[in-house]
């Protein structure tokens, strides 16, 4: 699904009002019943409701929802917070049509006129919309304020109050905080940047059938994979294959008291379909990798506690297997370092960089160039700051994330909630799964053995990346359902993997 910006979004209304053909009036209807909708599931019939109303199109948008409501007999308040010299066309004409069936409209202008808010009423929050384009001031700004301090639950409209959907607010910013925020159509960028956390909530799509044809020829390099789009990536098996089929990776991972690194990526790998997984560890991990993960053929290293890619077992050479993953519980010993040196120049088919292999390249730049190209680097936050430079707000790390993938013919999976991949080509594919149960040591370790076994069955980069992201984000989501996101371990991730 795209991610379109705030003037294709106006065109796109535009577009819609014309080609199907619908009279903006009517648009909005369905904005505001697809909104009642939702609410009505949501909340009980008794429910106190308060509207705040902008004179924008949010505004108009929230005058019908206070109309459709009353209709189902929700007691109904509705605020018009006048911050401007002239309303929209359609917060007028709503605002007739609403003046039929209520008196209960009041003006806020000055700051006796903002009602008490209590802890058992909802607020719906359409103050301003996707139109915001500067910081909220004055009499918005106070009553932003107020509807933030109430103990009340806070429905917003499309997008939070005062919050930009593709550009960045500055630090001081009075933004609404909602509970809620029910969008129209397609996800905007703003909500599911990590910053924007407290001014989203738990938010939802509704479908208000905008003009397709113009969403298919919309450019954007921003998308969010939903699950059917993930699993239409899945290739079915062919009964008559055998494990050859599926490649032979290895995994080059662990050091002396990070073992536990190599066990989670190999099992992972295994999880998740490789035909054929070796795993490296220095000597001290032999057995332990041997023992818990006996479906793994293990090359012990020459080192005793950290690898260095030499062995003394026969076997071949890195590069002659289907793919390559190297970083969990690595370490940053200068033996490793050399290894990175030699073997990276001797590879040619995309690899998996993860942790520690991450910060020998932030540490020694000039091996970026030597990386297979359409590799895979799974950074969380700090890893990435560490390849690249410190950001001032969440888009500026977008732009270095695209930059740095396009340059380095890299995909990028920039790890956190909606962890976002980007791609050689310049997209980024923000992920739909995942919860912050997930925030717990050695998930890492697992995406990287998810990716080396995609990789290895023949997924190109960027489908492995999309689908291996999507994949682990889900089995998170199993996870958390069946015991809930706190006390999540790495390994019950990896039991929940599913792939069908
Ligand atoms: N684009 C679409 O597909 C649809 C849009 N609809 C609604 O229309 C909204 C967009 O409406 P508008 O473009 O009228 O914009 P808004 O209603 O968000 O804002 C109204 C106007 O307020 C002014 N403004 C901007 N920042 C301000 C600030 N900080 N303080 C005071 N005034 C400020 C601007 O001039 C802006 O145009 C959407 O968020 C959505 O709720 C829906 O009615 C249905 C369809
Ligand atoms: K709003």
């Amino acid at each position: 699904m795209k991610i379109l910006n705030v003037d294709q979004i106006r065109a796109l209304d535009q577009a819609t009002v014309q080609h199907e053909p619908i009279a903006p009036i009517n648009l909005m209807e369905r904005a505001a019943l697809s909104f009642v909708n939702w609410f009505a599931d949501q909340f009980p019939h008794s429910s106190p409701t308060k509207i705040f109303c902008g004179l924008g199109n949010n505004g108009g948008d929230g005058l019908a929802i206070a109309r459709l409501l009353l209709e189902r007999e929700y007691p109904v308040e509705v605020f018009v917070v006048r911050h401007a010299p002239r309303e929209s066309d359609d917060f007028m004409h709503n605002h007739r049509r609403l003046k039929l069936v209520t008196d209960k409209i009041r003006y806020i202008e000055q700051v006796q006129d903002i009602p008490t808010l209590r802890h058992n009423e909802i607020v719906i929050d359409a103050i301003l919309g996707s139109g915001a384009s500067r910081p909220a001031e004055g009499i918005v700004k106070t009553t932003i304020e107020a509807i933030n301090r109430a103990p009340a639950t806070v429905v917003s409209v499309d997008i939070a109050s005062g919050l930009y959907a593709d550009k960045p607010n500055e630090p001081g910013d009075i933004i609404i905080e909602p509970d809620y925020t029910l969008t129209f159509q397609l996800p905007k960028l703003a909500l599911l940047l990590p910053k924007n956390g407290r001014y989203v909530g738990e938010w939802h799509m509704l479908d208000i059938q905008l003009h397709k044809r113009f969403i298919d020829q919309a450019p954007t390099p921003y998308y969010f994979t939903q699950p059917h789009e993930a699993r239409l990536l899945l290739r079915k098996r062919d009964r008559f294959s055998n494990k050859g089929t599926f490649g032979h990776a290895l995994l080059l991972a662990g050091s002396y008291g990070k073992m536990g690194a190599a066990v989670l990526s190999a099992r992972a790998c295994l999880r998740a379909g490789v035909g054929l997984l070796t795993v490296q560890v220095p000597r001290c991990g032999y057995d332990i990798l041997q023992i818990a993960v006996p479906e793994a053929m293990c090359r012990p290293d020459t080192h005793e506690t950290v690898l260095t890619g030499q062995t003394a077992v026969d076997g071949p050479e890195p590069a002659a297997y289907t793919t390559v993953g190297i970083g969990p519980g690595l370490g940053k010993a200068p033996e490793t370092l050399a290894m990175l040196r030699t073997l990276l120049p001797t590879l040619a088919k995309p690899i998996v960089v993860d942790a520690d292999a991450l910060n020998l390249l932030a540490e020694n730049r000039d091996l970026l160039k030597k990386l297979p190209p359409n590799s895979i680097l799974t950074p969380h936050p700090k890893e990435f700051e560490r390849l690249t430079q410190a950001w001032a707000n969440d888009y500026e790390k977008l732009d270095l994330l695209r930059d740095f993938a396009q340059k380095n013919r890299v995909v990028v999976v920039l790890k956190g909630a909606y962890s976002a991949v980007a791609t050689p080509n310049g997209e980024v594919h923000f992920n739909a799964t995942g919860n912050p149960g997930l925030s717990t040591g050695g998930t890492g370790d697992v995406l990287t053995g998810i990716l080396m076994a995609l990789l290895a069955q023949g997924y190109d980069a960027v489908e492995a990346a999309v689908l291996g992201v999507y994949a682990h984000g889900l089995a998170g989501d199993r996870v958390a359902e069946q015991r809930g996101p706190i006390g999540m371990t790495a390994s019950d991730v990896i039991d929940a993997l599913r792939w069908h």
